[in-house]
C-alpha cells in the first residue's frame, strides 16, 4: 500500500513503515485533541502522533451541511452511540448519548452554537485551581487564537460586537446567513418585554440577554476542529502523523512507576494490541466520556472500586470519572400559522431536495445555518424560594442560571400537519452531578455513564421557572397573528403537573464536562493539576473539557477549544518551547 498524500492514515502497518519515534501522542482528534495536535506540531522539532478511535469525517455530508446536525447523532457510524443509565430525575429513563466517534470528535457532530460562557465562569475556575492563568482575560488570547470570526459579507455591526472576537484564528465563528420567520419576532420582543432585554453580543463574557446566535460555520458548511485545525496546511506537516481507527485501551507504566508515556490501542475491536512510547508526554484528550474511561481501565482511578472489578489499581485518584456535570433540556413549542418554518420541507421531498441542491451548488439557502438562529440568557429572582434551601450555584451575577433557544421550527418527532416555532430552556448553572464508572474489566466494554439529570431540587425548579419563561415569551404584540398556542405544554400546568411534564420529556444537550477536574497543585482531590498533568504521575496530562472543575453556563465547544488552546501552551511552556 501507498501512504496516502495526506498524514491521516488508517492502519499501524503504515505508521510503522514510517519508522518514527513521536515525542508527544495525542488520544482522540476531537474538538480538543485537534488543537493540541496542531498546536504541537508547530514546532518542526517535535513529532506528534493522533490516535483517533473514529473515522473520517471526509465526505459525509450530514456533518459538512450545517442544517442537518440533528441526523449526525444519535445511533450513526460517526457516534460512540452511548446511553445513559436510567435516570433517576428522569422517572428512570434511559436516553442516547452522542458523542462524536470521528475525526474532529464532537465538534464534527454538534450543533455548532458558539458561546464562550461568562467571565465570571472562567474567574471562577482561576479562584479554584489558584492559577490565575484560567481567568476570562488571561484566555482571552487562547479565545482569540481560536476564533476566526466571519460574518457574511453583508452583515452590520447591529449583530455582534468586533472588539470582542477574534478574527485571525483558525476555527471560523460566523452569524447566520439565510434569514428565518421567527427572527424579526424575537429581537422586537426585546424592546416588549423587560424580562427579555438584547444583548448585542453574548460572547463579551456578560451574556445575560437575548442576541444573535454565533456558530462554527465556514462559508455555508461547518467549521470542526478536523476542517480547521486539521485543515490542509496543517495536516501536511511531515511532524504530525494521525492514526484512525486506533482505539486507546489503557495508558501503561513506561520505566518507573509513577511515569505514564505508552499507550496501548486496538484497531478492531477483535484484534491485536499495540503499543506505543511517546518521548516526552501522553495527551489524554479523549473527551469527559473517554478520558475517565482509559483512566480507570489503566487503574488509575478509585482503588478500591478498580480492585473490585478485578483491575490492577496502581494510582489511587479518587476523583477520576466523578463529577459529570451535564445542562438537561426540554423541547417547548408552539403552534404557529406561518408555513415559513422548516417543517415544509421536511414533509416535502421536492423542497428537500431543491434545498439540497442550491447548497451543493453553490453553498447558499437555508441549509447554510445550524438550526439556532437567536438565544437567550437569564436568571431566576434573586429573592427565589429556592435560595433558601440552597446557595445560588451560578458563578456570579452576571451569569444565567437558564438559557432559551429559539427555532423556527418543532424541535422534536414532527406531527403529520402544523408549524411550528421551539422555545427551547435549558438549565445552564446546575447543580446535579452524576458520574462515569466502569462495569467490568474489558477495556472494550462501554462505561456506565450517568449524567445524573435533574436530581436536585435546584435544577428541578429553575427547569420549571424557565418553562414559564417560555411561555411568557410568546405572549407580547410580537407574536400576534403569528403564535397560536403553546403546542406540547399546557400553560395551565401547576407546579406539580410541571414537574411530571419535565421528568417524563426532559433531555440534555449533551455538555458532558468534570469527569476529570482541575483542582490546586496540592489538593487532596481533583484529577489533574491547573497545568492539566495528571496528579501524582508524570508524562501524562489531560486536554479536554473533562477537565473543567465547574460546567460553564454556555454550550461547551468554546470551552473545549479554550482548553485545547491553553493546554498546548502549558505543555509547550513545560518543554522549553515558549
Ligand atoms: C449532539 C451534540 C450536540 C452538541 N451541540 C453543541 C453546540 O451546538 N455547541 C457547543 O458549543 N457544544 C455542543 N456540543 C458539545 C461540544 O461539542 C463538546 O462539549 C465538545 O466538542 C467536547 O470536546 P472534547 O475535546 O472534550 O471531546 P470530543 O470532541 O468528544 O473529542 C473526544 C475525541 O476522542 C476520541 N476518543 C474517545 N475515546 C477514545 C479512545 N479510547 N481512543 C482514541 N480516541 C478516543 C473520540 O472519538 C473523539 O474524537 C454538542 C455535543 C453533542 C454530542
Amino acid at each position: 500500500t501507498t501512504l496516502c498524500s495526506s498524514t491521516i492514515l488508517d492502519n499501524v502497518a503504515d505508521l510503522n513503515k514510517l519508522n518514527l519515534k513521536f515525542d508527544f501522542i495525542v488520544v482522540g482528534g476531537g474538538t480538543a485533541g485537534a488543537v493540541v495536535g496542531n498546536r504541537l506540531s508547530e514546532n518542526p522539532n517535535n513529532s506528534v502522533l493522533v490516535l483517533e478511535a473514529g473515522i473520517s469525517d471526509a465526505g459525509i455530508l450530514d456533518i459538512a451541511v450545517p442544517f442537518y446536525s440533528l441526523r449526525v447523532t444519535p445511533n450513526t457510524a460517526v457516534d460512540w452511540n452511548y446511553s445513559t443509565t436510567a435516570q433517576v430525575g428522569l422517572n428512570g429513563r434511559s436516553i442516547a448519548y452522542p458523542r462524536g466517534f470521528v475525526l474532529g470528535g464532537s465538534s464534527s457532530v454538534n450543533d455548532m452554537i458558539y458561546t464562550r460562557g461568562s467571565k465570571e465562569d472562567y474567574d471562577r475556575w482561576a479562584n479554584i485551581t489558584g492559577d490565575d492563568g484560567w481567568s476570562w482575560d488571561q484566555l482571552i488570547p487562547y479565545m482569540r487564537k481560536n476564533e476566526r470570526f466571519t460574518p457574511p459579507s453583508n452583515e452590520t455591526t447591529e449583530k455582534f460586537n468586533p472588539a470582542v472576537h477574534g478574527f485571525n484564528g483558525i476555527n471560523t465563528v460566523s452569524l447566520q446567513g439565510f434569514p428565518n420567520i421567527i427572527d424579526s419576532r424575537v429581537i422586537q420582543t426585546t424592546t416588549e418585554l423587560a424580562e427579555f432585554p438584547f444583548n448585542l453580543d453574548m460572547n463579551s463574557g456578560y451574556p445575560l440577554g437575548i442576541g444573535w446566535q454565533q456558530q462554527t460555520v465556514k462559508n455555508g458548511s461547518r467549521s470542526s476542529s478536523a476542517t480547521s485545525y486539521f485543515a490542509p496546511q496543517f495536516i501536511s506537516r511531515p511532524n504530525l502523523q494521525v492514526l484512525l481507527h486506533a482505539r486507546v485501551t489503557r495508558v501503561l507504566q513506561t520505566n518507573s512507576n509513577n511515569t505514564f508515556r505508552t499507550v496501548e490501542f486496538v484497531q478492531d475491536l477483535a484484534g491485536e494490541k499495540f503499543t506505543l512510547t511517546a518521548e516526552k508526554e501522553v495527551i489524554l484528550s479523549a473527551g469527559s466520556i473517554g478520558t475517565p474511561n482509559i483512566l480507570l481501565h489503566s487503574g488509575i482511578g478509585n482503588s478500591t472500586t478498580l480492585s473490585s472489578l478485578g483491575i490492577n489499581a496502581v494510582h489511587d485518584l479518587p476523583s477520576v470519572g466523578q463529577n459529570l456535570t451535564d445542562h438537561p433540556l426540554i423541547s417547548i413549542s408552539f403552534l404557529v400559522n406561518s408555513s415559513g418554518t422548516w417543517e415544509d420541507a421536511e414533509r416535502n421531498a421536492t423542497l428537500a431536495a431543491e434545498q439540497l441542491a442550491q447548497w451543493n451548488a453553490t453553498k447558499t439557502g437555508p441549509l447554510i445555518d445550524s438550526i439556532v438562529p437567536q438565544l437567550g440568557w437569564f436568571r431566576i429572582p434573586d429573592n427565589s424560594s429556592i435560595f433558601g434551601q440552597v446557595p445560588d450555584p451560578s458563578a456570579g451575577p452576571n451569569t444565567p442560571h437558564y438559557e432559551l433557544i429559539f427555532i423556527s421550527g418543532l424541535f422534536g418527532v414532527l406531527p403529520p400537519t402544523g408549524n411550528f416555532m421551539g422555545v427551547v430552556p435549558a438549565v445552564v448553572s446546575p447543580t446535579s452531578r452524576g458520574s462515569v464508572t466502569l462495569e467490568s474489566n474489558d477495556t472494550l466494554s462501554n462505561p456506565l455513564i450517568d449524567p445524573n439529570l435533574l436530581s436536585s431540587d435546584y435544577d428541578l425548579f429553575v427547569m420549571r421557572e424557565a418553562i414559564k419563561s417560555a411561555l411568557r415569551f410568546a405572549t407580547p404584540p410580537a407574536w400576534q397573528n403569528f403564535v397560536i398556542s403553546p403546542f406540547n405544554v399546557n400553560s395551565t400546568y401547576t407546579d406539580g403537573e410541571l414537574d411530571n411534564f419535565i421528568r417524563e420529556n426532559a433531555g440534555t444537550i449533551f455538555h458532558p464536562s468534570g469527569t476529570a477536574k482541575m483542582s490546586p497543585k496540592d489538593a487532596a482531590w481533583g484529577v489533574v493539576d491547573p497545568d492539566l498533568s495528571v496528579k501524582g504521575l508524570s508524562g501524562l496530562r489531560a486536554v479536554d473539557l473533562s477537565i473543567a472543575p465547574l460546567i460553564p453556563a454556555a454550550h461547551t465547544q468554546a470551552a473545549a477549544y479554550i482548553i485545547g488552546e491553553r493546554g498546548s501552551d502549558l505543555i509547550k511552556e513545560a518543554w522549553g518551547q515558549i
